[in-house]
């Protein structure tokens, strides 16, 4: 088992990753909670849910199973983990158990934050692309006109990453996953970058993938470490999200999953650093590389007005600017603002290039 401290402004937290150690849960909490409240969606907590509640025999142990997928962040599920908290009679020493994906552990996340002005959760990403959403502790639910508008920083007690589980994944949650992983090893490391793009996404090895995670949470908790609120280099973990998060919405929360609204956006960040700084970034590769894992690149019928419009919900935003981050080269991440006019023409070269390559298969 591995484990990664990561320091947060309110205490440090425990990043517990390998295999199995959903059934060990129970050693690795160290505090004693009054009563125990497991969130998780249908499909997780049908594989999984029991395997957690056996850790806690003496304990008031309760259950608030959600809809699977991205819909339910909303306020709506929002209210209803906070009644069934009330109505289970939590208390300022009940504990939050998230146990699912980015999904499971963003919802629970806010509700913890939230009830009784914030009591402990423990995030228990998974999904690959949860290694991201489970450290760093934002927490927040969907707004019809934009992600994750609702939401605030508040850190988990521990993370506990049992890797076994990651074994049902569906291919299209793999596929969304490792978008995270691109977007880390875009911002911060080309070794692990063409790593990645050597991986076949159907047949990656459980050891292969272990270091890949391992190697992404690195790099996530010596951002949030350095810039938990996102102030200046945590907006850097946002590569690929002005145009991801926009999408997401444009085409109705679920249509796409994060990581395939992602992995578009961080094609969208290569094409638009190309033309800002006229020098040559892994357009190319990285588009050969999504293709081949079938990921869905056929956003070709975009009206760039209303994608605009939802970029500017982004909390980069500042003066009703788009702030996009842009990479100078592979580790060089920079913020930079982009007017509508010239977003409009990025957007539409971008699409023109999508069609093209299409045309060519
Ligand atoms: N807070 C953050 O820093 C952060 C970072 C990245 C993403 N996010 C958020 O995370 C969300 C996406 O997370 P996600 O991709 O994990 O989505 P998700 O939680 O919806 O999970 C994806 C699918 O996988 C299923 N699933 C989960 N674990 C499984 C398992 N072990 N075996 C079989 N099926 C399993 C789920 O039921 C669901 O159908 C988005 O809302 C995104 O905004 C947050
Ligand atoms: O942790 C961060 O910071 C990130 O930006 C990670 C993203 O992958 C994640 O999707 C995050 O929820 C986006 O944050 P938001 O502030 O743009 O909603
Ligand atoms: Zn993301």
């Amino acid at each position: 088992m591995e484990r990664i401290l990561v320091k947060a402004s309110k205490h440090s937290y425990p990043i517990f990753i390998g295999e199995n150690i959903r059934f060990r849960l129970n050693k690795l909490i160290e505090k004693k909670y009054s009563s125990i409240l497991i969130v998780s969606d249908e499909k997780v907590a049908e594989l999984y849910v029991n395997d957690i509640v056996t850790n806690f025999p003496d304990e008031k142990v309760f259950q608030s199973i959600i809809p699977v997928g991205e819909q339910s962040k909303r306020l709506e599920y929002y209210y209803q983990l906070q009644t069934d908290a009330i109505q289970f009679g939590l208390d300022r020493e009940s504990l939050i158990i998230a146990l699912g994906g980015g999904v499971v552990g963003d919802l629970a996340g806010f509700a913890a934050a939230t009830y009784m002005r914030g009591i402990d959760y423990i995030q228990m990403p998974t999904t690959i692309l949860a290694h991201d959403s489970s450290v760093g502790g934002k927490v927040a639910i969907n707004h019809e006109l934009g992600k994750n508008l609702i939401g605030s920083f508040y850190p988990p007690a521990a993370v506990v990453y049992d890797t076994q589980s990651l074994e049902t994944l569906s291919e299209k949650d793999i596929r969304s996953g490792y978008a995270e992983l691109v977007k880390e090893a875009l911002i911060a490391d080309e070794v692990f970058f063409n790593k990645l793009l050597n991986v076949n996404l159907i047949n990656v090895k459980n050891n292969q993938l272990e270091e890949h995670l391992s190697a992404g949470i690195k790099i996530k908790s010596s951002v949030v470490e350095i810039d938990e609120q996102e102030s200046g280099v945590r907006k850097n973990l946002n590569l690929g999200h002005t145009l991801g998060h926009a999408l997401e919405a444009e085409l109705g929360y679920g249509e796409i999953t994060h990581g395939e609204a992602v992995a578009i956006g961080l094609l969208f960040s290569l094409h638009v650093s190309e033309s800002t700084f006229s020098s040559k970034l892994p357009y190319d590769s990285t588009f050969q590389w999504l293709k081949k894992n079938n990921y869905p690149l056929n956003i070709l019928q975009l009206n760039e007005d209303s994608i605009i419009k939802k970029m500017k919900t982004d909390k980069k935003t500042l003066n009703n600017t788009i702030q996009m981050v842009l990479l100078k080269e592979i580790g060089k991440p920079i913020v930079q603002e982009i007017n509508d006019y010239d977003m409009k023409i990025y957007l539409k070269s971008f699409t023109k290039k999508l069609e093209i390559a299409s045309l060519v298969e």
